[in-house]
């Protein structure tokens, strides 16, 4: 099955238009303040509206939130899923209060960081936030993608990052990813989508030249 590709951070249509066009599985809202990538939750319901029903799920992402953050958002925008900064406790409870799937992040600098086990639908697995990064992703930072190679994952799981269209490629070969998510490396400034590298990415994780 082709490698399945989220596009993180769509704030404006052009990068919606592109994702879709691309062929993206997943787009992802960033309701986190101190993200270039933020978008509120009036404008994001209104480009969620806006999508066709056989295009990319919707996917929020939530860094540490309240219930009812979450509330919130889910009050302006209809979202497929949830991509939770927390533990996994917190993770879990999201889940039962919300009924969404739920996609836990964790943070990786070394295999004994790989999660285990799971209570939730999946893990997004990218490097950790380097030091002195007030966000715990976005930072346009790879780990050791060799990493995940021999992990047994509980749980279907995404490869995150400083992904490129240049190098997801030899990422997903390295790392045994089916499935990768991006957000600084399709773009042309902080918080900026470019569509020609929205779809060189969506090409190269597919294997096209
Ligand atoms: O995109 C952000 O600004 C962001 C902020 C806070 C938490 C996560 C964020 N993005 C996620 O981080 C990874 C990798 O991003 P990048 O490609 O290295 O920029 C990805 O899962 C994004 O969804």
């Amino acid at each position: 099955m082709a490698v399945r590709v989220k596009i993180c951070g769509i704030r404006d249509r052009i990068g919606l238009d592109a994702a879709c066009a691309a062929g993206a599985d997943w787009i992802g809202f960033v309701f986190f303040g101190r993200s270039p990538r933020h978008v509120t939750p009036d404008v994001a319901g209104e480009l969620a509206r806006g999508m066709m029903s056989a295009g990319p799920q919707r996917i929020g992402l939530f860094v540490r939130p309240t219930d009812d953050e979450i509330r919130t958002v889910l009050d302006h925008v209809p979202l497929d899923g949830l991509q939770i900064y927390d533990d996994g406790p917190r993770a879990a409870a999201i889940r039962a209060r919300f009924g969404l799937p739920v996609w836990q992040a964790a943070g990786i600098a070394a295999a004994a960081d790989l999660p285990r086990n799971c209570a939730v639908e999946g893990l997004v697995i990218e490097s950790r936030a380097p030091a002195g990064s007030d966000r715990p992703g976005g930072n346009a930072h790879a780990f050791d993608w060799t990493l995940t190679k021999g992990w047994q994952a509980p749980v279907p799981w995404l490869l995150a990052g400083g992904l490129t269209p240049d190098n997801v490629q030899r990422a997903i070969d390295q790392s045994g990813a089916r499935a990768v998510d991006v957000s600084s490396g399709v773009e042309s400034a902080p918080g900026v989508k470019s569509a020609a590298l929205i779809h060189a990415f969506v090409q190269a994780a597919r294997g096209a030249p």
